[in-house]
């Protein structure tokens, strides 16, 4: 039974939605556990349906906290990378609030509590940061002034606000990378048309234009072929006003032997992640190239947490840097199942300030993207996910949203096994001749190659933070 807030009534009062009923309550009260607006789990109404009554101002000192860190975690976000940070929380007896606008997100049946509310209301997310022990990101689209604002006034953010408010602008990440002497394919702004095409000049095509801000799984990418296409994609991203940067096309390729543990190597599908390899097969030299560069990366923004590096691997082996995520990500899901501490663990880990630790045999992650709308792409998915729960190996991990839409992050499965080559023919079982195609010619032009870092804080308290990179 989890609690869902806030939502206000007329007279102002809190009430409390319980999770899979439908009828609120109508007694409220706010009830605090470590400071935060929440209801014990084990709570049964009257009618022992969806009444709830909660008792009066229940203090810190008559509830204690025995589980691994007893910091609350609040996270701004609940979609399914919330979901497998909860999942990590539970297991050590951590406990997750999650800030998201919809009610049934993937986060919210996993959550301790579950606040509903919109990313940019900025006083609901000051009253919910306020009463977290720490808070972290698995979205980096918030409202970042808010953030700074709250940290002003003590609030403990994980990764800080100047690194999202970094991340959450490509455009401007790409500034601080280069500032920082980190490799990268060139960029440049595009304000017009002469600017687009004075880009287009000089880069050559394909030419990749990308928007600045909100952009993420593919959203807000798009690629110029030729010139022609120019005005069309940049319509696509939503016009000029909604503030657009090139960047020169990295021509990615593959040198074909399986290599080492860190690096993963990610294979696009329309520019969003499909399919994900650990460990990628490139050479221990690019393994060290690409551990440096993301490790010069990540040191370069401040804060805690798990960072994601994704770097391409040019066809003449250079190791360019894409972007960060701030956050744990789509291409480090396999760790769930593959690493001895998963990459949802050791963010929880790293923003509490305890020890990281890991480890990993040879996996791949598969990603389910909407195939079609509505039954049908219900019915096409579960069909594979059918296939799956046969596989020896293979996790089986479904987000539960609501809806399905054409390319859809709906969920993923991940396979494990001693090698890369097993796991390669478990995917090949699993795959419909279509799948098998997409995914063949998908393997010899792999476009990105992605290291995970993650950044222990040791000393929060004084500010002070001495970094420990670790690569999976
Ligand atoms: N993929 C990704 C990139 N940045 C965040 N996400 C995850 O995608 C969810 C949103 O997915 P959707 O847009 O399909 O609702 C977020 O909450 C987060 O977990």
């Amino acid at each position: 039974m989890l609690l869902r807030c806030p939502f206000v009534s007329s007279c102002g009062e809190r009430r409390f939605l319980l999770s899979g009923l439908d009828s609120r309550t109508h007694h409220t009260t706010t009830l605090a556990i470590q400071g935060l607006d929440v209801v014990m789990k084990s709570f049964k109404g009257g009618n022992g349906t969806s009444s709830v009554h909660l008792k009066n101002h229940i203090t810190e000192d008559l509830i204690s906290v025995h589980g691994v860190s007893d910091k609350v975690v609040g996270v701004l976000g609940g979609g399914q990378l919330g979901q497998m940070l909860c999942q990590a929380a539970s297991q050590m007896g951590i406990k997750v609030m999650v800030l998201n606008p919809l009610e049934n997100c993937p986060a919210s049946a996993l959550a301790y509590g579950h606040v509903i509310v919109r990313f940019n209301d900025s006083a609901e997310v000051e009253e919910f940061a306020k009463k977290c022990g720490v808070l972290t990101f698995e979205i980096e689209h918030v409202d970042v002034a808010t953030l700074e604002k709250l940290e002003k006034q003590g609030v403990d953010c994980q990764p800080k606000a100047c690194t999202i408010r970094i991340i959450q602008d490509k455009y401007l990440q790409k500034v601080h990378f280069s500032q920082h002497g980190i490799p990268m394919p060139e960029f440049r702004e595009i304000n017009d048309e002469e600017g687009a095409r004075e880009a287009g000049g000089s880069f050559g095509y394909p030419l990749m234009i990308k928007s600045k801000r909100l952009a993420y799984d593919g959203r807000g990418n798009a690629v110029a072929h030729t010139k022609e296409d120019l005005s069309s994609c940049v319509a696509a991203l939503g016009g000029y006003d909604r503030g657009l940067y090139v960047e020169k096309w990295a021509p990615s390729g593959r040198d074909g032997c399986l290599s080492c543990y860190p690096v993963v190597e990610t294979i696009q599908k329309n520019n969003i992640c499909h399919i994900v390899k650990a460990p990628a097969g490139i050479s221990w030299k690019i393994k060290e190239l690409a551990t440096d560069v993301a490790q010069r990366a990540v040191r370069s923004l401040d804060g805690a947490g798990v960072f994601a590096v994704e770097l391409f691997l040019t066809k003449d082996e250079q190791i360019l840097l894409n972007e960060v995520a701030p956050r744990p990500h789509n291409s480090g899901h396999q760790t769930i199942e593959c690493c001895y501490t998963s990459q949802y663990e050791q963010h929880l880990r790293a923003v509490l300030g305890l020890p990281l630790g890991m480890k990993t045999p040879a996996a791949i992650m598969y990603n389910l993207l909407g195939e079609e709308e509505g039954e049908q792409g219900f019915s096409l998915a579960h069909q594979l996910i059918g296939r799956a729960l046969n596989l020896p190996g293979a996790s089986v991990h479904w987000y539960n949203k609501p809806e399905i839409r054409k390319q859809r992050k709906m969920g993923h499965i991940t396979i494990v096994g001693p090698t890369m080559v097993n796991v390669e023919n478990k995917l090949n079982s699993l795959l419909s001749k279509k799948d098998k195609n997409a995914y063949g010619q998908s393997q010899a032009t792999p476009l990105v190659g992605i290291i995970m870092g993650s950044v222990g804080n040791i000393c929060s308290k004084t500010n002070s933070f001495q970094r420990l990179l670790f690569s999976y």
